[in-house]
C-alpha cells in the first residue's frame, strides 16, 4: 500500500522561481487545489488575485494565506463562472486595476452536479469549467500578451478519458449523464489549451494542460458514491498540496515554452485521448465556443 500510495502521489515542482513584481490570477481559489497553488505562488512573493464565487470564503483565505505567507499582496474578486455578466464584470475591474497579468491558473470546476444550466442557459459543467474559462482568458489575453513572458495553465482531468465533444448535444439537451458531462468539459479545457496554444505561437504566452491526480477536495460534493470512495481510499488520494504541483510545475518551470500546448500529469508531460488530439475538433469547439459566447471568431 505505501508503494501505491507513492506512486499516485508523486510528481513534486522543484522550480526555486520567485515570483516578486509578478500577477497571478487562481480562480476557485477558496478551497482545495486552488487554494494551495495560490498559497504557494503568494509564498514566492507574487500579487495573487483569488477569483472566487463567494468572495466572504475567499476573504478567509486571503487572510490565511496573508498570515502563513507574510505576504499581504493576496486579493480577493468576485468571479461566477456560470454567469458570463460576472465574468465580464471581473475581467472589466480587472484591467482597469492591473497592469500585468502573468499566470493565469483556470482552476475552478465543478463535477457531476445533477442536470442544471448556467445564467446563460450553457449546461453547468461545458459552462463553468469550459466556457466560463474560455471567455475569461479571451477576455485577459491582451493582458498576458503584454505581460509576456506569461502563461496560462488550464486544470483538467485524467476523466477527460472518457469524454467525447457531442457538437449536436453540447448543452446536454438530447442526452445527459452527470458523470460523462464532467469528462466532456475536462476533454474540452485539453482541446482549448490546445488550440490555445496554437494561435499563442510566438506572442511569449504559453498554454498547458493538466490533471492534477486523485486529490481530497470538495469536489466529490455532488456524489455520495465518491465521497464515500475518496473516504474509503483516502490513504491513496492526494493531499490538496500535492494535487497543486502540476499546476504550479506549469506555471513556474523554466524552459517549459517548447511544449506549450501540451498536457502534464505528476510533473511529466502525459498522454491524451485520440479525440485530445484531434485538431479538427479543437478549432471546431473554438469556433463554437466563440460562438456561442458573442465573441468575434478570427
Ligand atoms: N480533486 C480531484 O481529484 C481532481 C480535480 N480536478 C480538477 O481540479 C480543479 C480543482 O478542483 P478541486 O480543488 O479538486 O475541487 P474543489 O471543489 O475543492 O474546488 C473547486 C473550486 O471551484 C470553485 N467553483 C465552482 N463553481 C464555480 C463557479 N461557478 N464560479 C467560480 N468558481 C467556482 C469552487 O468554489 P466554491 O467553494 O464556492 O464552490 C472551488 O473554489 C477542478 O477543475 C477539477 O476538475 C481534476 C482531476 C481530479
Ligand atoms: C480505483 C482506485 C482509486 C480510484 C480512483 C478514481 C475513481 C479516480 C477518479 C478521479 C476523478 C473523478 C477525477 C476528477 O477529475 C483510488 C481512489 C485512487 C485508490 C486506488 C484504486
Amino acid at each position: 500500500a505505501p508503494q501505491i500510495r507513492k506512486m499516485l502521489s508523486s510528481g513534486v515542482c522543484t522550480s526555486t522561481v520567485q515570483l516578486p513584481g509578478k500577477v497571478a490570477v487562481v480562480t476557485g481559489a477558496n478551497t482545495g487545489i486552488g487554494k494551495e497553488t495560490a498559497k504557494e505562488l503568494a509564498q514566492r512573493g507574487a500579487r495573487v488575485y483569488l477569483a472566487c464565487r463567494d468572495v466572504q470564503k475567499g476573504e478567509l483565505v486571503a487572510r490565511e494565506i496573508q498570515t502563513m505567507t507574510g505576504n499581504e499582496q493576496v486579493l480577493v474578486r468576485k468571479l461566477d463562472l456560470s454567469d458570463t455578466k460576472s465574468i465580464r464584470a471581473f475581467a472589466n475591474d480587472f484591467l482597469a486595476e492591473e497592469k500585468h497579468l502573468h499566470i493565469l491558473i483556470n482552476n475552478a470546476g465543478v463535477m457531476m452536479c445533477p442536470y442544471s444550466k448556467t445564467a446563460d442557459g450553457f449546461e453547468m459543467h461545458m459552462g463553468v469549467n469550459h466556457l466560463g474559462h474560455f471567455l475569461l482568458t479571451h477576455l485577459l489575453l491582451e493582458k498576458l500578451k503584454e505581460s509576456a513572458p506569461s502563461r496560462i495553465v488550464n486544470v483538467s482531468s485524467l476523466a477527460h478519458h472518457l469524454g467525447r465533444i457531442h457538437f449536436h448535444n453540447l448543452q446536454g439537451e438530447k442526452f445527459y449523464n452527470s458523470s460523462l458531462a464532467y469528462c466532456h468539459s475536462k476533454l474540452a479545457n485539453i482541446l482549448f489549451t490546445k488550440e490555445l496554444a496554437r494561435r499563442l505561437k510566438g506572442s511569449g504566452v504559453t498554454a498547458y494542460s493538466v490533471h492534477p491526480g486523485t486529490v481530497q477536495s470538495e469536489l466529490v460534493r455532488h456524489s455520495s458514491f465518491m465521497r464515500w470512495m475518496w473516504r474509503l481510499f483516502s490513504f491513496f488520494i492526494k493531499t490538496p498540496q500535492q494535487g497543486a504541483q502540476t499546476s504550479l510545475y506549469c506555471a513556474l518551470t523554466e524552459g517549459l515554452e517548447i511544449l506549450s500546448g501540451k498536457h502534464f500529469s505528476d510533473c511529466h508531460l502525459a498522454w491524451v485521448s485520440a479525440q485530445a488530439r484531434n485538431e479538427t475538433v479543437a478549432r471546431r469547439l473554438w469556433d463554437v465556443s466563440c460562438d456561442l459566447l458573442g465573441l468575434p471568431m478570427d
